[in-house]
């Protein structure tokens, strides 16, 4: 293990009863990196962060905290910060009572105690709304709260689940940007599960997509988006045509059809976002079942013998109506070439 690893799982293998929720997972996590779990329902997310912060024991398999092994450890000797999606703010007490709590519980003298919270205040910005109950805050502001009460205790590693889920649209996409300033100001290692993969895109340094307990692809953003390991992976980050290859030919429900360009040797499928198929001409045809305005594109649902299609047509065109029937492409040169089809 080099000495810039902040946690490592070795074979984890977690099961309620008899059934297993995570299989043999092994994942190793720098100092300072904030990772997304992401995955559908019931992948094994919540579970692996509940093993890591000591709530479930695993069945086998090993968790090291900065080289220690803190398998067996209690949940409160681990120095293991956890913010969750109801923050659980306490009612009667102020913003600044609020975070002050645990370093009070652990017994820090009283200017360390004001020194700390005020600083943990200043990082999620919320100095000046320290005298507030929870009650007067708005659900983002709460969740600051949450998230610097967990900050002044300065954990080796904070995990967050859904942290975002509980907040309006808007107020998600300003906590995003806010939380990745938080986590880069503080050094803190985050690990926060989401299922929403545009949340793990925009704010990872790295991905770990799950998938039936197992890790199914772990990767920058970058390479989640263009170079996904599998079907399952593509459809998730939205490549919504996603066909094998058969004898170098797309294998689709009406047979075996010719790919328009080369494909790599060894590559078990394509797959297509919807602005990389070509509308208006090429071999194949679809009938027009819907047709949506996206201010610069019109998207388009077709359906045709390879499935349904989704494909993206710049607004400025010549609309199809629904019904039209309308030409299109797979062009090979536009598609991820998947590795694994499944
Ligand atoms: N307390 C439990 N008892 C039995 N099975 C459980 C329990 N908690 C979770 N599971 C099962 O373990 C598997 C993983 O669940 P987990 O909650 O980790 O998934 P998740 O990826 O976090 O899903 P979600 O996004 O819905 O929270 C699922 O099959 C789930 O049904």
């Amino acid at each position: 293990m080099s000495d810039d690893t902040c946690l490592a799982l070795e074979r984890l293998t977690l099961a309620y009863g008899d059934t297993v929720a995570v299989d043999a997972l092994d994942l190793t996590v720098k100092r300072g990196e904030l990772i997304a779990l992401l995955g559908p329902s019931g992948c094994g997310k919540t579970t692996t962060m509940r093993a890591i912060a000591g709530l479930l024991d695993p069945r086998s398999g090993t968790i090291r905290l900065e080289g220690a092994d803190i398998t067996r450890r209690p949940a409160n000797k681990r120095e293991i910060g956890l913010v969750f999606q109801s923050y659980a703010l306490f009612p009667h007490l102020s913003v600044f009572e609020n975070v002050a709590f645990g370093l009070r519980l652990r017994r820090e003298p009283r200017a360390a105690v004001e020194a700390k919270v005020a600083e943990g205040l200043r990082t999620v910005g919320l100095d000046h709304l320290a005298a507030r109950k929870p009650a007067e805050l708005s659900g983002g502001q709460q969740q600051r709260v949450a998230l610097a009460r967990s900050l002044v205790m300065e954990p080796k590693l904070l995990l967050l689940d859904e942290p975002l889920s509980n907040l309006d649209a808007r107020l998600r996409l300003e906590m995003r940007a806010e939380l990745q300033r938080v986590q880069k100001a503080s050094g803190i290692t985050m690990i926060f599960v989401t299922h929403d993969q545009g949340e793990a895109l925009a704010l990872a340094d790295r991905i770990v997509v799950m998938r039936g307990g197992a890790i199914e692809q772990l990767g920058t953003p970058e390479e989640i988006w263009n170079r996904p390991a599998s079907g399952f992976v593509a459809e998730f980050v939205g490549f919504e045509t996603v066909l094998g290859l058969r004898d170098g030919k797309l294998d689709t429900p009406a047979g075996l059809m010719p790919v328009s360009g080369a494909v790599p040797a060894g590559a078990a499928g394509l797959a297509w976002r919807p602005g990389a198929v070509t509308l208006g001409a090429g071999p194949f045809e679809g009938e027009v079942l819907g047709v949506s305005f996206a201010g610069e594109t019109r998207e388009y649902l077709l359906d045709s013998p390879l499935g349904r299609i989704k494909a993206d047509a710049p607004a400025g065109l010549a609309m199809h109506g629904i019904g039209a029937k309308v030409a299109f492409d797979l062009p090979a040169a536009r598609a991820a070439v998947l590795p694994r089809l499944g």
